[in-house]
């Protein structure tokens, strides 16, 4: 994904959001007025911005733009696919890999835009199950397949950084929709994407 330009910043929200990060860093004791915290404030502002720029962008219309005919209508996997989000309850990270698989019906997509709809999808507010669920149904709704399947493992920063404090939790989530409802299909993907080989 291509680093999100300067001037692809807006600018009334770059500065709404760095007069606000300033008070927040100054409500949590810090001098904003110090050398290091000079231009934090408005650093801030543009990350937030980068990690959510998932909102403007159109998960649908990225599947449309590399769909092709194709009478391939076996397995298709692209597995460890990594994202980072950011759990709505805290605005604390939250991590991991994405593996999703298709079966196609008569369309196949361009690979790298199942990797390009999980960042869509996860640069926003989000918890995992609504991540899971918006990238199984915006593939089953645009590409149309016989069957679509999506696993996220994740690590939650609010559950190591803060309250409950364990650092070796994963969270995992999964959805299917169409032939991947079939415990035949599914077992097979599953140990696809639990084996080295591929
Ligand atoms: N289901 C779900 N929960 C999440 C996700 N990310 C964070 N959470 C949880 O959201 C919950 C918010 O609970 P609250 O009790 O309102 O918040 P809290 O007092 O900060 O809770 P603790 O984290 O237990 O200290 C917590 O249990 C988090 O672990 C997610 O992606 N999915
Ligand atoms: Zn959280």
């Amino acid at each position: 994904m291509p680093y999100k330009k300067f001037e692809e910043y807006n600018v009334k929200v770059t500065d709404d959001v760095k007069n606000r990060y300033k008070n927040i860093i100054e409500d949590l004791g810090e001098d904003t007025q110090r050398e290091g915290l000079l231009k934090t404030p408005e650093r801030a502002a543009k990350a937030m911005q980068y990690l959510t720029q998932g909102y403007d962008q159109d998960a649908a219309e990225i599947l449309k733009g590399a769909m092709f005919k194709e009478d391939y209508n076996d397995m298709v996997i692209v597995k460890d696919i990594e994202f980072y989000s950011l759990c709505e309850h805290h605005i604390l990270p939250f991590f991991g890999k994405a593996h999703i698989a298709y079966i196609p019906n008569g369309h196949i997509v361009g690979l790298s835009k199942l990797p390009r709809i999980v960042d869509v999808f996860s640069r926003r507010l989000q918890v995992q199950e609504r991540l899971t669920h918006q990238i199984l149904d915006c593939i089953n709704d645009t590409l149309q397949p016989e069957g679509v399947a999506v696993v996220i493992e994740a690590s939650h920063m609010c559950m190591q950084m803060r309250g409950v404090q364990k650092q070796n939790s994963v969270t995992t989530t999964s959805g299917f929709r169409g032939a991947f409802q079939n415990i035949e299909t599914r077992t097979e993907f599953l140990n696809l994407i639990s084996s080295k080989l591929s």
